[in-house]
């Protein structure tokens, strides 16, 4: 039905609205806060606003196979979608001391999918962009180059 993310656009996506990373932050917190991390006791907690101003989070599941185990991240797309889709304007992620956490690898490459454009992301070294985050990152159109 639908194609990749980015090719559906940021539906009112309102760039005049500055970031209340504060207040990003304050839910990344709040989705730490339920994290489900009985083996590694490293609670992760991640929020992202998105382009039509919604506040979206999640948090780490991990799993007694422990190699399943879900990083906040995933959560936080799979609330994306369960709240209206669109694309992520901005992202903050924290460890269980409330400290900005990196995303991991295969969770930047995640994000990527569903960035808006110029979409930022607090890092441990202040805001950066997605493409500073994931350079020459895979995407949707290295499936239509082989096509
Ligand atoms: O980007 C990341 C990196 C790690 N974790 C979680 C996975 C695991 O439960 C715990 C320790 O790796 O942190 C995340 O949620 N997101
Ligand atoms: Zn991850």
């Amino acid at each position: 039905m639908d194609g990749p993310a980015e090719a559906r656009g940021a539906t009112g996506f309102d760039k005049l609205q500055p970031v209340d990373w504060e207040a990003l932050k304050a839910a990344a917190v709040a989705a730490m806060e339920h994290a489900y991390v009985p083996y590694s006791k490293f609670p992760v907690g991640a929020a992202a606003l998105t382009g039509d101003g919604r506040l979206v989070s999640g948090c780490n599941v991990e799993n007694a196979s422990y190699g399943l185990t879900l990083c906040a991240e995933c959560a936080l797309v799979g609330n994306l979608h369960m709240t209206g889709g669109g694309l992520l304007r901005a992202f903050y992620c924290v460890d269980g001391g409330g400290n900005v956490l990196m995303p991991c690898g295969r969770c930047r490459q995640l994000l990527y999918e569903f960035r808006a454009p110029d979409m930022e992301l607090m890092t441990t070294q202040g805001i950066k962009t997605m493409d500073q985050v994931l350079p020459d990152a895979f995407g949707p159109q290295h499936l239509e180059e082989t096509a």
